[in-house]
């Protein structure tokens, strides 16, 4: 039978097939492993749980303290408890076999409920009005009123109304260390604008004889990791500076012509905000920049600065600023000391405590002030509590989603089209996805290609004005779409796109009117402020747990209500949760029921109206047909019929030479003859995905890589997850040592997928991984030859005594 992942429905009546199998030679141990994974497979999901018992606390990840791992309670519904049935698809059709040979999820399903607690108090919230107001902070009442009027905001948040007052009233370094969305960015801005605004305004808000302007010097640099970023904080200070119009700030932050930065910087400004690489250019190259008057250095999202390898940069920087002599009065004799500090002052802001934050810290800061948005402040405790600043915000709901790897797309997108059913229940979701191929293929894959074919002449004057910049990365999106919500926008950011393309996708996706999706690396996991956001999906975990924390910060902002959903494998990704610092539990879902939910209607599948006999359809018989349908997307080859037919129009690759006229797939691909990439870029995109997040899984940091062990990856079920029927071959590097992968797709070819063997040792990753971090580097790990080699025998041994199925 060809290994093109599909599988007969071969009926073997009630009783299940037992091994034949008998392991001969080698270690006992060894050969009571490959026995047990054989007995595991076989069971599959359906074992009962008493059965499973042993195998499910043998892989179990232990605790620090040596019991066995075990996660908030949730009960199976009685309809989840249904096993789906393994060749839904009757009458003699080919069906994919999504439901057949997963393992178990370790989580413990089976207990009543947990009682549902009461609404946690938001813990990033704005304080009481009644309580707190910006004047009373030591702001004057031309700002405070700005900010009710103009930025409605009448009350500051915690760490505002701690930060305030000591960066107006003293000179010192400071530390400011607030969890997401709290409001860090006003915190700093505010006492920077109101000091400068004190050389020109007297207390009762009076004009001084002499006023500041553009050209009266650089009072501020603030510094941010990426270009997205440093726009957002351009955007909210352009807002505030409102109210001191003679006040100019711009930005110097790469992917735009340095020629029009170095005119700005000449033109005269007072706060510039900057990426560190193009501000070290600057700094070295652009005379015109002055950093005499600097009396302000803020350094946001430290730690993803140093993350992303400006380590070297931020220490020039802090050098050049330090050393260069601090100017007392500018240029035209404005007194600056007494009113500005008398002496250069570094803010360093975060939302975790990372030991390159510290490092940071050692290089940056003399004698800082650690200031906290602490429990206590919210809730009058006396004993504040650093805790809250390392945590998700307390009124974010978490849940954690255990998938297998087969069902990760159906589920995702039966996640998506649930969210979307009801009108008005979320409008924004953000997907963080590990590597920039990967967003790339799911978004050509979820976007509704019908949509964007190009407009006839009986169309003109009927189409929206289309934007160049966000031709390639904003569409309607296809199956996720419900009655309620017939549009939903789809939009893809990377750091590989082009600056424009990445601020006008950005600034489409927030001031979307329609309910909106985001897919995008780590690049928006920092400091991204889109209030309406309801909803974050990690369908790849992040590569450092303390990135969770950032990136389910994304919702939740100021005190407003979130979710966010987190995507694991079944088994040792499960104990992952343990490690994620949350002030609330992490409640683990049924994928059944998420399955259950998002599919209890038909999918509007392109090529397949919506019928009767679809619409009596079961939820797993949806999901086969579902996977069934982009599989074929990915097969078919892009000739004008096949586009008609599969959707593919989009990727306009040369007529097919495998499509007979009626778009129909000729006979020598039903029997598996090979598709060229060229073929089809659908194909070829999702391919280049699934290497590259294979390639990126390995790069989970060493100590979270127990959670993330790519020898326990089954590269043919993950394969499916990519719509593809076989992994490719190609991951490169060491990590192709170290899966040494024969495996075929969730059909026959499934038999020696999986990566059996040791972990624990460096995983090389390949520099062509196109692991998104931002406007930094990518991250590479050294190779452990010794490591590889030992798993690749021990896989050897096991693949060749044992298969998933053991038919024939
Ligand atoms: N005093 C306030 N009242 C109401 N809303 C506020 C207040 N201060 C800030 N906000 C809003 O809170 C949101 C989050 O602010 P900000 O982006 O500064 O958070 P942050 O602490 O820097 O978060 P992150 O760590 O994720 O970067 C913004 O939309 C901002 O407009």
């Amino acid at each position: 039978m060809a290994d093109d992942g599909m599988l007969l429905n071969f009926e073997f009546g009630d009783a299940p097939l037992k091994s034949q199998v008998k392991f001969k030679g080698g270690r006992w141990r060894d050969r009571l492993k490959a026995q047990r994974s054989v007995k595991l497979h076989q069971d599959g999901p359906s074992s009962t749980p008493q059965d499973d018992d042993a195998s499910r606390s043998a892989k179990r990840p232990r605790t620090e303290d040596g019991g066995s791992h075990r996660y908030a309670k949730m009960p199976r519904t009685a309809d989840s408890n249904t096993k789906p049935p393994s060749h839904a698809m009757k009458t003699g059709q080919i069906s994919s076999s999504l439901f057949t040979s997963n393992p178990a999820a370790v989580t413990d399903f089976e207990q009543p409920p947990v009682e549902e607690a009461e609404p946690a108090k938001p813990s990033n919230a704005p304080l009481s009005d009644e309580a707190e107001n910006f004047h009373s902070l030591g702001l004057s009442r031309r700002v405070a009123q700005h900010l009710a009027t103009k930025l409605e905001m009448k009350a500051p948040t915690a760490i505002q109304k701690n930060t305030v007052p000591v960066l107006i009233k003293e000179d010192s370094d400071a530390f400011l260390q607030a969890e997401t969305g709290s409001g860090k960015t006003l915190a700093y801005l505010l006492p920077i604008v109101q000091r400068i605004m004190a050389l020109s305004l007297n207390e009762d808000g009076t004009p001084k004889k002499t006023r500041v302007h553009r050209n009266s010097g650089l009072f501020a640099i603030i510094l941010a990791p990426t270009r997205e970023l440093c726009k957002q904080i351009a955007a909210v200070l352009e807002k505030l500076l409102r109210c001191a119009s003679w006040l100019v700030c711009t930005t110097v932050i790469g992917g735009e012509s340095k020629k029009s930065e170095k005119a700005r910087i000449r033109k005269g400004v007072n706060i510039l905000i900057a990426t560190p690489g193009r501000l070290t250019d600057h700094l070295d190259n652009t005379e015109v920049l002055n950093v005499g008057t600097v009396r302000w250095l803020v350094l946001d999202e430290g730690d993803r600065m140093m993350e992303m390898g400006f380590e070297d940069d931020l220490k020039a920087i802090v050098r050049k600023i330090r050393v260069d002599k601090l100017e007392k009065e500018n240029a035209e004799g404005v007194v600056l000391d007494g009113v500005l500090p008398s002496r250069r002052v570094t803010v360093l802001c975060s939302a975790t405590m990372k030991m390159n934050v510290q490092k940071l810290g050692e290089i940056s800061l003399e004698d800082a002030v650690h200031i906290t948005a602490s429990k206590s402040e919210m809730e009058g405790d006396a004993d504040a509590s650093n805790e809250a600043a390392f945590s998700a915000p307390s009124q974010l709901k978490q849940a954690c989603i255990i998938a297998p790897a087969k069902l990760r797309l159906v589920t995702l997108i039966a996640l998506l089209k649930s969210t979307f059913a009801r009108k008005g229940s979320v409008m924004k979701a953000i997907i963080f996805i590990s590597c920039a191929d990967s967003v790339d293929f799911h978004y050509e894959l979820l976007k509704d290609t019908k949509a964007l074919e190009p407009p006839t002449p009986e169309d003109s004057g009927t189409q929206p004005d289309r934007n160049i910049h966000t031709e390639s990365t904003v569409a309607p999106a296809a199956y996720v779409t419900s009655p309620a919500n017939p549009k939903v926008m789809l939009h893809r950011l990377h750091g590989s796109l082009t600056q424009p393309v990445r601020s006008a996708t950005l600034n489409a996706f927030s001031t979307c009117k329609d309910p909106a999706v985001l897919i995008t690396t780590d690049i928006s996991s920092r400091g991204l402020d889109v209030p309406a956001v309801d909803l974050v999906i990690e369908y790849d975990p992040a590569f450092a747990g303390a990135d969770h924390v950032h990136r389910i910060g994304r919702t939740a902002r100021a005190g407003r209500a979130g979710k966010a959903v987190l995507f694991l494998l079944p088994g040792s990704e499960e104990g992952y949760t343990s490690i994620l610092s949350t002030s609330t539990p992490i409640a683990p879902q049924l994928y059944e029921s998420i399955l259950q939910k998002g599919l209890a209607s038909a999918v509007n599948l392109p090529s397949t109206p919506t019928t009767a006999e679809t619409e009596k359809q079961t939820w797993s018989s949806r999901a086969e047909a579902l996977q069934l349908h982009l599989e074929q997307r990915l097969l078919a080859a892009a000739s004008p019929a096949s586009a008609a037919n599969d959707d593919n129009a989009e990727d306009g690759g040369p007529p097919s030479k495998f499509n007979n006229a009626k778009g129909k797939p000729r006979q020598q691909q039903q029997k598996g003859y090979p598709i060229k990439p060229k073929d089809n870029p659908l194909l070829d995109a999702g391919r280049r995905a699934f290497r590259s997040h294979i390639r990126a899984y390995a790069t989970h940091v060493r100590e979270e890589r127990v959670y993330f062990d790519i020898t326990q990856l089954h590269l043919g079920h993950m394969a499916k997850a990519f719509g593809l029927r076989e992994p490719p071959g190609g991951i490169g590097g060491g990590v192709a040592r170290r899966a040494h992968n024969k495996g075929g797709g969730g059909g026959a070819g499934e038999k020696k997928g999986r990566m059996v063997g040791s972990g624990g040792a460096n995983v090389g990753s390949s520099s062509s991984t196109r692991r998104d971090d931002g406007d930094g580097d990518g991250v590479g790990a050294a190779v452990d030859e010794d490591a590889a080699r030992r798993m690749k025998q021990k896989m050897r041994m096991v693949m060749n005594a044992s298969s998933e199925f053991n038919i024939g």
